[in-house]
């Protein structure tokens, strides 16, 4: 009977000395995550987005046609003369044959009064001429523009903001070791709410589990390393990141790049534009400008002004005419001055107004009546999110977007839009602006945006 009692209390002791160490155990664990956790919030923020290199640039012509670009393009410049329709193209007005018009409203029907540019009443007269030139073709650039080097440089830090939301929860969440299913859904809602989309999500997020079970991540160094390989991976892509803005030969005469900047209102194209100028002639090369958003007498003035400053010709018409008319005579200009690169800058209005993606259709259509539209830019505001996404996918449909220009992410703690927009268009991000600044455009490369994620 004793005996008996004897074993029990050694079973007594045993149990409760074992409960005793898993629990400082559990408790030691639970210190060690929160530590390697404070470790990565107090990492200092030096180093942003440091891109490699310069933009990069490639001819025109057919031989550079992007791959993933879903419809062949129309043959260049095959036909050297305007045809009749093109030489007038400001009668060939929508209203005149019953179609939509810029800045029909999907919702209002065909058959009621439609405000056309025809009603406007200006207060003078104005030049009879429709599409001018107004700065005098010149290839010295009038301002100083600073090296792609001094550019790179400067840019650094400008993605902080997106970095400090994104990146630094993903790695307290994953730097601490093993994670149970609440975790998981917090990684979830961390790319979630950084714009990554839902299939995007799922994909990562099942990429980081497979790799998690693979190998053991116990550091916020090896949890970096893994985010970063995951991440950079979900943004390649094997389309041609180059920006097709380099002359070309066209049976032995030199051809301008023909480039299209397209997007709604306000995501910065008149910007990029301008940019995209100042880069061009900031390595040698001849740049007309054709400001085709007639509708805002100021983003033509906006055009001008930068064109004064790179040295760039700007070929714009009335406030109101026609944008196809205006593209038209600027490409004209552009191969009659031999410059290297057309830059088309077009209007903008919201992407449910059906006529004006009509019009950004027939801009194309009449320019390459002379030329080849070799690349068309898509601008997207990375601080819209999910709405860009939105927008890209009506573009897409009526124009051959070849690359997409994110403007905005040094405004925004988001930036997720980057991974969604490639997988679903199958269009590259080729060029991401990160400033107001002249020079704050810089070359999209996977590796260096996820590390100025990352931090
Ligand atoms: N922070 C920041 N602002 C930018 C960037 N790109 C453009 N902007 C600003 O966004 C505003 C709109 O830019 P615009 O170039 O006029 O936009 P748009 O698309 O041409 O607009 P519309 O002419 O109205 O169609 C301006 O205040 C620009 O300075 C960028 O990368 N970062």
């Amino acid at each position: 009977m004793s005996s008996t009692w004897f074993w029990i209390v050694v079973v007594a002791v045993v149990v409760l000395v074992a409960v005793l160490v898993s629990g400082l155990l559990i408790a030691r664990k639970r210190r060690i995550s929160i530590a390697e956790q404070r470790e990565v919030e107090e990492k200092p923020k030096g180093g942003g987005y440091a891109a490699s290199g310069g933009i990069s640039l490639a001819p025109g012509g057919k031989t550079a046609e992007a791959p993933p670009e879903p419809s062949p393009e129309p043959s260049p410049a095959a036909e050297p003369a305007p045809e009749p329709v093109v030489e007038h193209p400001v009668e060939d007005r929508p209203e005149v044959d019953g179609q939509p018009a810029v800045g029909d409203d999907a919702a209002v029907p065909r058959d009621s009064d439609q405000r056309t540019v025809r009603d406007v009443k200006l207060p003078e007269p104005v030049e009879e001429a429709a599409p001018e030139a107004v700065v005098p073709g010149t290839v010295e650039p009038i301002e100083e523009i600073e090296s792609p080097a001094g550019r790179l440089e400067r840019l650094r830090g400008r993605l902080s903001k997106s970095r400090s939301v994104f990146g630094q929860s993903l790695l307290g969440l994953l730097g601490g070791g093993d994670l149970d299913e609440d975790s998981w859904q917090d990684v979830e809602d961390t790319l979630l709410m950084a714009d990554l989309g839902a299939a995007t999500t799922t994909q990562i997020v099942d990429r980081l589990r497979d790799e998690l079970n693979r190998r053991a991540v116990r550091t916020s160094a090896e949890a970096r390393e893994l985010l970063h390989e995951v991440l950079t991976a979900s943004l390649s892509t094997d389309a041609e990141r180059s920006v097709r803005a380099l002359p070309h030969e066209v049976d032995g005469k030199k051809q301008p790049a023909v480039v299209l900047v397209a997007g709604v209102n306000g995501t910065g194209k008149t910007t990029t534009t301008g940019k995209l100028a100042r880069v061009l002639v900031a390595q040698g090369g001849t740049v007309v400008l054709g400001a085709a958003d007639t509708f805002r007498a100021a983003a033509a003035d906006q055009l001008q002004t930068w064109g004064e400053r790179v040295g760039a010709s700007v070929v714009r018409g009335k406030e109101g005419a026609d944008p196809a008319a205006v593209a038209f005579d600027a490409v004209k200009q552009g191969i009659s001055e031999g410059v290297d690169t057309v830059l088309v800058d077009t209007a903008g209005r919201l992407h449910t107004k059906t006529g004006l993606m009509d019009e950004l259709g027939k801009v194309k259509r009449v320019v390459e009546k002379q030329a080849r539209v070799d690349e068309v830019l898509l601008v997207l505001d990375a601080t819209t999110g999910q709405n860009g996404l939105a927008q890209a996918r009506v573009f897409a449909e009526v124009i051959d977007v070849t690359g997409i220009v994110l403007t905005k992410l040094d405004g925004t703690a988001k930036g997720g839009i980057v991974f969604q927009v490639q997988k679903e268009l199958g269009v590259p991000v080729k060029l991401v602006g990160l400033g107001e600044g002249p020079d704050d455009l810089a070359p999209f490369e996977p590796g260096a945006f996820v590390d100025a994620l990352l931090g």
